[in-house]
């Protein structure tokens, strides 16, 4: 993503100028005229950035201690404020940027699915305050200084080099670039310095400052200090790993801050996990379940977003410590066994960070099943924001399944609200074998589908499944507690051993429509695999079912939409307690096969308009029907 997407180069005096990628610009606009109403966020981010380039430098510098410049007494963020000249400064010393960083970085986005953020953003409108939920997710960065400033300059020098570049920009489309004075640049790392707008003066403001860093920034694990106007330099955070305090010494509030400093999410944490472990592994853990789904959740790439440390020193931020099913998890893991100089490709494969991992997704996996037991309703929210991605590792995951099981929620006919397994299980009615279920697009849809008819009146409960990951996990499920997961569109429906309430049935009996069965297959052919009597009608005359053995219904339509192929013939089911098929058996039984011809196509036609298609030939379809109004009417 940070190849050459600056459009436009020209040379000025000093360096050169440099139009931003489309997507900042579109970013910039947003964030300077419209959706946020919290601006104090760009010193967090800001000092976010310091703090994870001295986090990398502390890493890099373990192995290639020449990195650090000559007198380099420990890692710190400064922060001076010129109420006189309405300036406001953050300082790093970490790795820096190189010129080519400079332009990369601080010129385009690379997270993966912002373009789509974006669009999403432009989606919403006016809607202001959906907006701001929105952009609320998202990480902003560096760019949010143009919230508040008129003009951002920033001067790097990257660990080791003996060159420095400054950036300027008005954030109105362009930044120039151009070699800095080694005299003006900091020594190593970073200073970014803001001229604040005239709307923006409280930001040059000591007071304001050190309120922001104690709100949002008090415990990133780097110092920061504030040179204050009489020359004294004020700690406003002493850099200590939160992580590695006890629990009981830690507040809510700082809980949260440091989430938005790991997290880089600005909700409410759902769920604070923090322990040390200790065995045959030591480490510290502090993750985070958050309220919100992040923006990215779904991006293809699937990675995790926690932060590996060994003793206190951040290694990496793209290990794969939990599953890409846990993906939504933040926070910090901290080894004491781990070598500090890991290579990326120790990080791929070691045994150690695999037992960590491990122990990591049964703790997680344990807290989410104790908040669901003890707290539905804030469990519920998880739910609804995580539990698509928690279900991958249904099939992702199988030696965890059952472990998911229990902390799986779906909906279900006759219920409103989530369920457990365990529930729908324990309500099971007398010799009903399967767990049912109905895979669609929506509630709504599935509600409506005529498969479903005969479980509804039977008061059977049926897993209402519209994840498009449903469709994959549930052909591999085995079962739950011994009892099977079975599709209400595929197969025999076994309901016959579970009575329908009085009310439902025929005085007179089920006509037998073994011959209508007959005389319909024989005239749609192929295009059905067979034609039989239902268990599961109810109330409509016809349904298409898939087979026995092979892929649901849906499944099927969904694997062939892939595939670009055909799904398979499927099954027409007749209803025998419905007056038309009743009707239609006499007709059959007086008049012979042909006499039903055109009511086969019409039922085949019917069945599929109730699945979500078309008639196979439409103009045939109108014909026919056609006819048969004229008929009705003559
Ligand atoms: N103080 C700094 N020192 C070194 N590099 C920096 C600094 N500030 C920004 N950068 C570089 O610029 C990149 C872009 O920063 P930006 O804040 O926009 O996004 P981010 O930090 O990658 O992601 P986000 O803030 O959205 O989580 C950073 O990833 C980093 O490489």
């Amino acid at each position: 993503m940070t190849t050459d997407t600056t459009t436009e180069t020209t040379a000025t005096a000093g360096g050169e100028r440099h139009a931003f990628e489309a997507e900042v610009s579109r970013l910039l606009h947003l964030m300077v005229h419209a959706v946020y109403s919290n601006k104090d966020i760009f010193l967090r981010e800001l000092i976010s950035n310091a703090a994870d380039a001295c986090e990398k430098l502390r890493y890099l510098s373990l192995s290639e201690p020449g990195l650090l410049p000559p007198g380099h007494d420990g890692f710190r963020i400064e922060i001076a404020a010129d109420a006189a000249k309405n300036t406001l400064t953050i300082s790093d010393n970490g790795i820096g940027m190189s010129r080519e960083e400079m332009k990369d970085n601080l010129g385009t986005i690379a997270r993966s699915g912002t373009r789509a953020f974006l669009d999403q953003l432009a989606d919403k409108g006016g809607e202001q305050k959906q907006g701001q939920a929105l952009i609320g997710q998202f990480g902003v960065g560096f760019y949010s200084a143009f919230m508040v400033a008129d003009r951002v300059r920033v001067v790097s020098r990257k660990a080791g080099s003996e060159e420095a570049f400054a950036w300027v920009s008005d954030g109105k489309g362009t930044f120039e670039l151009s070699p800095a004075d080694l005299a003006e640049a900091p020594a190593a790392g970073t200073r970014v310095t803001l001229e604040l707008s005239a709307d923006a003066a409280t930001y040059a403001e000591e007071a304001t400052i050190e309120r922001i860093v104690r709100e949002y920034s008090a415990h990133v694990p780097v110092p920061i200090r504030l040179a204050a106007a009489d020359g004294e330099a004020r700690e406003l955070a002493d850099g200590a790993a939160l992580w590695v305090k006890p629990k009981a010494s830690v507040t809510p509030e700082e809980y949260k801050e440091f989430y938005g400093h790991v997290g880089g999410l600005w909700d409410d944490p759902a769920l604070t996990i923090h322990y040390r472990a200790e065995g045959r592994h030591e480490y510290s853990v502090l993750l985070f379940v958050p309220s919100q789904k992040p923006f990215d959740l779904f991006d293809p790439d699937r990675r995790g977003r926690i932060r590996l440390y060994v003793r206190r020193v951040f290694i990496a931020d793209d290990a794969a410590i939990l599953p890409a099913w846990l993906r939504f998890v933040r926070g910090v893991v901290d080894s004491e066994d781990l070598p500090l100089n890991l290579s990326r490709e120790m990080l791929q494969q070691n045994p150690v960070l695999e037992q960590i991992g491990k122990g990591v997704t049964n703790r997680v996996l344990a807290e989410l099943g104790k908040l669901a037991d003890n707290d539905a309703e804030a469990y519920a929210k998880v739910w609804d924001a995580f539990g698509a991605v928690i279900k991958e590792g249904l099939y992702e995951a199988p030696e965890r399944r059952d472990e998911i099981y229990k902390v799986a929620r779906f909906q279900t006919t006759g219920h409103d609200g989530w369920r457990s397994l365990g529930a729908y299980v324990a309500a099971m009615k007398e010799n009903q074998t399967a767990i049912y279920y109905a895979l669609g697009e929506s509630r709504a849809a599935v509600l409506a589908s005529p498969q479903l008819e005969g479980y509804v009146a039977r008061g059977l409960e049926v897993l209402v499944l519209t994840d498009p990951v449903d469709a994959f996990w549930v052909r591999t499920a085995l079962g739950y507690e011994g009892k099977p997961f079975k599709s209400i569109s595929q197969g025999a429906a076994d309901l016959d051993l579970i009575p329908l309430p009085a009310a439902a049935e025929q005085p007179d009996g089920d006509t037998d429509v073994g011959p209508l069965a007959v005389a319909l297959k024989a005239a749609l052919g192929d295009k059905v695999a067979a034609v039989r009597a239902s268990a599961r009608l109810a109330t409509s005359a016809v349904c298409l079912v898939a087979s026995d053995y092979g892929l649901d219904r849906r499944t099927e339509k969904l694997m062939a939409r892939g595939t670009g192929g055909a799904p398979s013939s499927a099954v027409l089911e007749i209803n025998p307690r419905h007056e038309l098929i009743r009707a239609l058996a006499k007709v059959e039984a007086e008049r012979g096969e042909t006499a039903v011809a055109d009511a086969a196509v019409l039922l085949y036609g019917q069945a599929r308009i109730l699945d979500g298609e078309a008639p196979e030939d439409p103009a045939d379809f109108a014909a026919r029907l056609g006819r048969l109004m004229q008929a009705g009417l003559g």
